[in-house]
């Protein structure tokens, strides 16, 4: 039984949020955001995956920081002459599974020797690696494997994301030695009934609080 996953992902923009809103519904998960930076862009994933599954505000909790910078975590937070650690986050109390966002992908930068991994870890969630479908994606999911891997990092699975591509998952599964959970679809329009859609191709796993 899972506690909840740590969504991450081989880059930024690859889909995470979308995911993890589609893991929510799935999962009747509740979601948390540890580090969000791009606000003055107006980055908001809190809002956008409680508006695309639906959350209640018991199943939503407020980011742990949030940084104007479009930037990994540490940038973000220097230019703003502060720095976060991992150890003054405080992971929210919820009797739901816990869905938790990363921020870009495994090794961005929180401090100067501080990393997403090290998140991770601290939380003891396995990991949603969110890849694109497309060309470029064996190479950029292989390398996160081998980095959760190295890192003795527990992993749950792949969601890929984009035009299906059945060459791909079969070479991110085989050379992987990874379950490619689900593959979603480029949608024409991000929206809460899209999404749910979505949700549905997740396979049901054993996620509890
Ligand atoms: N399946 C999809 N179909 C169409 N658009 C998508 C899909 N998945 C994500 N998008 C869009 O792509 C953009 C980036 O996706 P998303 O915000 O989920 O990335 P991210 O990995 O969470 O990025 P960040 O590192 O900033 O958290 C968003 O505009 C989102 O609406
Ligand atoms: C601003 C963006 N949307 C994310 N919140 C942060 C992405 C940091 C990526 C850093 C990097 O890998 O180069
Ligand atoms: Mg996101």
């Amino acid at each position: 039984m899972l506690r909840g996953v740590f969504v991450t992902g081989t880059d930024t923009g690859v889909g995470k949020t979308v995911v993890s809103a589609a893991l929510c519904l799935a999962w009747g998960a509740a979601y948390w955001k540890p580090l969000q930076t791009g606000a003055v862009d107006g980055d908001d994933d809190t809002a956008a995956v409680t508006h695309l599954a639906a959350l209640s505000p018991e199943q939503v909790f407020a980011p742990g920081r949030v940084y104007g910078e479009p930037a990994a975590p540490e940038r973000a937070a220097t230019l703003e002459g502060t720095e976060v650690r991992i150890s003054s986050l405080t992971p929210p109390q919820t009797s739901a599974p816990l869905v938790v966002e990363g921020a870009g992908g495994l090794l961005v930068p929180i401090n100067a020797d501080e990393t997403m991994a090290d998140l991770m870890a601290a939380l003891g969630l396995p990991a949603v690696v969110v890849a694109r479908s497309t060309l470029g994606t064996i190479n950029h999911t292989l390398l996160t494997l081998e980095a959760l891997r190295s890192r003795g990092l527990p992993l749950l699975g792949v969601v890929m994301s984009g035009p299906p591509s059945a060459p791909n998952r079969e070479a991110i599964e085989r050379h992987g030695g990874v379950r490619v959970l689900a593959e979603f679809p480029r949608l024409d329009e991000v929206t809460p009934a899209e999404v749910a859609r979505l949700a549905g191709l997740l396979p049901d796993l054993k996620v509890t609080a």
